[in-house]
């Protein structure tokens, strides 16, 4: 198997592609793909390209729909670096709470000064700030990152009130009783002090920190360190110099944003430590090994999970196909009449697409993958042996 990194990828990642694996020198090679934030729409990608791992957890950068139909099951990494945006999160919301950044300038500006001690307690007064406990914050996305990020804050004292439509049960297991949870987000754009977004960019999530969203807000400091496209950027300029946004704390600056007055920007670092990388790299490796050597689907974002655990019959066949009726029935049909006996099988469906798995007590005959992947519905079958 040919893995092509479009990105660097960590090494104790790489580490798990034993014998049988090699790294490709072209994309055109590869029959798999470990990807951190390159963009991918406009890349042509192999007929015979199997799988993609995005070592991280935002997968806009990735063409979900096409690859689904060329058959391509897309992975991501969930929950891997969100201790990593975490941090920065907590870092940003103190570094627009006090002038750190206007300080330690200062003190670099004027390295020359004999006096500087005591210089500094004269020029301090005008990098002072405000403390963050107490104050009120909002957080939008409960997920992976945002119930970390609500957690922490209870725990340094600020009063957070949580809104997620979607959240799911493991999430909301591990948030802080202490978290208030909101049904509409205008609670929190009226109310709070500090707001953070923590949502995937999708067509429904676009600009939707909006006109309306941001003439709510009252003197907020606004946290994005999910994607850029979130936000209106025009109404944000606006609402920068109205005051109703302080501070735009962004992790996703671009040339509009990174020259804003009231702009605190960082070049995408949230998932760049050491721990972030080194388990997104690991935790791709696995998911795509699992799937080229198993035929098994976990943390997919176009096709649902679907395992059988490890291969122990004569051959595994694997049929990616449309969510449609009648599949799951011609393919049973194709393989009474080759013969061959099903010993376990398992279907799952996700939207459009789903997928299936089917154990055999025989090696299927020759041709047969080329009847099955002639069915109607079918998208890729993939015979493991
Ligand atoms: N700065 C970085 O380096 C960095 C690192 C990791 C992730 N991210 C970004 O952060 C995003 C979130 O990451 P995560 O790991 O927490 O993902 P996640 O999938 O665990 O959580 C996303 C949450 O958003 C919720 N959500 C979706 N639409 C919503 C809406 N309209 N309103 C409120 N909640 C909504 C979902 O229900 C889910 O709970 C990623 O999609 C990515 O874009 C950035
Ligand atoms: O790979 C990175 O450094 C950033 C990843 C981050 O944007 C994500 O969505 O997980």
């Amino acid at each position: 198997m040919k893995i092509k990194c479009l990105n660097p990828i960590a090494r104790v990642g790489l580490d798990q592609l034993d014998a049988g694996y090699e790294i490709a020198e072209e994309l055109d090679q590869a029959d798999a793909v470990l990807v951190r934030s390159a963009a991918m729409h406009d890349l042509k990608l192999p007929e015979d390209l199997l799988a993609v791992a995005r070592a991280g957890a935002g997968v806009n950068n990735i063409p979900l729909d096409a690859c689904a139909e060329k058959g391509v099951v897309v992975f991501n990494t969930p929950g891997a670096n969100a201790n990593g945006v975490k941090e920065l999160v907590l870092a940003g919301m103190l570094l627009a709470a006090r002038d750190i950044a206007g300080g330690m300038n200062w003190v670099k500006e004027n390295s020359g000064d004999e006096n500087i001690s005591k210089a500094m307690e004269k020029a301090k007064k005008n990098f002072a700030g405000t403390e963050i406990q107490g104050k009120k914050l909002g957080v939008i996305g409960l997920g992976a990152i945002g119930v970390l990020v609500a957690n922490a804050a209870t725990s340094l004292g600020m009063d957070v009130y949580g809104c997620d439509p979607y959240l799911n049960v493991e999430h909301a297991l591990s948030l802080s009783r202490h978290v208030h949870l909101v049904k509409d987000p205008s609670e929190i754009y009226q109310n709070c002090n500090y707001i953070t977004i923590h949502v995937p960019l999708t067509e429904g999530t676009r600009k939707m920190v909006n006109q309306e969203a941001l003439a709510q807000m009252k003197g907020a400091v606004l946290l994005n360190f999910a994607r850029d496209l979130l936000v209106d950027e025009e109404a944000l300029e606006e609402a920068i110099v109205s005051g109703s946004v302080r501070r735009y704390v962004t992790d996703f600056p671009n040339p509009r944003t990174a020259a804003m007055e009231g702009v605190i920007a960082m070049p995408h670092l949230g998932a760049s430590t050491e721990e972030s990388e080194d388990n997104c790299a690991v935790m791709a490796v696995r998911e795509l090994k699992d799937y080229l050597e198993n035929g098994n689907i976990e943390n997919s974002v176009n096709f649902p999970s679907c395992s059988l655990g490890g291969l122990r019959k004569a051959a595994r066949i694997t049929v990616l196909h449309r969510n449609m009726p009648n599949v799951i029935s011609s393919f049973t049909s194709l393989c009474g009449q080759a013969g061959v006996n099903i010993a376990d099988m398992i279907s799952k469906s996700r939207g459009e697409y789903a997928y299936a798995m089917f154990d055999l007590d025989t090696e299927p005959p020759v041709g047969f993958l080329t009847r099955a992947q002639a069915l109607e519905g079918v998208l890729r079958v993939r015979i493991l042996q």
